[in-house]
């Protein structure tokens, strides 16, 4: 039990609304607890509730990390892919087209496409971000990584890819690569997340999964058709990043007019309601 309490001269001891006395009077204060030598008992260290501070600092910490870092655009792909694949080539020309564009570019901050899109973003002189997650085998960031937050867990590292990226580009990867993927696109769909642009890059990796999203999941009702056209497949870089500022700028528009037609609909029922009040709403207390 806290002893955050007053003792009462003669009349035990008050902690708000409790009054204790006698036995139940602690002996010893919080600040007596706090600053005394480390305890042996360190099964508090493992246990949830210190474990939910531990996420909440993942959140405060990157919130702050990434709070004022602008327009940004994350990109996803393999951690195999390696530097002499084509793939890393489109991944570098996508970091460096998004830089051009005036994104910041925002990776897993490991191998592969990650440092791909990161080189492209460095070399041409934009913000290549890095949020990387500890893993049970040492990894660290890929030298092309200027601002780089470590995360704990997925799920905090997973909030900041959506919560500061206008868009996602995907490039082909594997199961990390789909979680990605298919995280923003549940977001999108379930309207968790206002839309926002998801764009695969390379036909000849992703037809075959839009092929089976078609048949099998449009098919037995899985997904409706409307679902697929969240996504756009495109196999040139520049136009990967051209429809992230295109589509990103028609679905902030269309945000903004829907803001607007709400604020408007609120106004005219609160017009209608003050109208009909007058000629025949309830009497007022001074009127009766
Ligand atoms: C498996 C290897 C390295 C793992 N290192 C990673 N570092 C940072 N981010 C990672 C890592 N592995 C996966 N990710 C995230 O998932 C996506 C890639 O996963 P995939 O299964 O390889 O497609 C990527 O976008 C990251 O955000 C090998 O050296």
């Amino acid at each position: 039990m806290s002893d955050d309490g007053v003792p009462v001269p003669g009349n035990g001891y008050r902690k708000g609304p409790v009054l204790l006395r006698r036995g139940q009077v602690p002996t010893t204060t919080t600040d007596q607890r706090l600053l005394a030598g480390p305890s042996k008992d360190t099964d508090w260290l493992h246990g949830d509730p210190w474990r939910v501070m531990r996420i909440q600092s993942e959140f405060v910490e990157g919130f702050g990390a990434l709070a004022e870092i602008g327009k940004a655009v994350s990109v996803f792909g393999s951690a195999r892919t390696s530097p002499d694949h084509p793939d890393y080539a489109l991944a570098v020309a996508v970091g460096r087209g998004l830089v051009e564009a005036g994104y910041a570019v925002i990776t897993g901050g490991g191998p592969g496409i990650m440092a791909g899109a990161n080189q492209g973003a460095s070399q041409a002189g934009g913000l290549s971000v890095g949020l990387g997650i500890e893993l049970p085998f040492e990894q660290g960031f890929n030298p092309w990584v200027d601002l780089a937050v470590n995360f704990r867990y997925f799920f905090a590292r997973k909030t900041m890819f959506v919560k500061y990226a206008e868009g996602f580009i995907v490039l082909p990867g594997g199961f990390g690569t789909f979680d990605e993927l298919f995280e923003a696109l549940t977001l999108v769909q379930t309207h968790k997340v206002t839309e926002f642009p998801v764009v695969l890059v390379g036909s000849e990796y992703w037809q075959g999964l839009l092929d089976w999203l078609r048949q099998a999941c449009i098919q037995r009702g899985m997904i409706s058709p409307a679902d697929l056209d969240l996504i756009t497949l495109v196999d040139d870089p520049d136009e990967a990043v051209a429809h992230v500022v295109e589509r990103g700028a028609q679905l902030r528009a269309a945000e903004e007019a829907a803001v607007r037609e709400a604020a408007a609909a609120e106004a005219q029922a609160a017009a209608e309601t003050g109208t009909r009040g007058t000629v025949r709403g309830p009497r007022t207390p001074s009127g009766a």
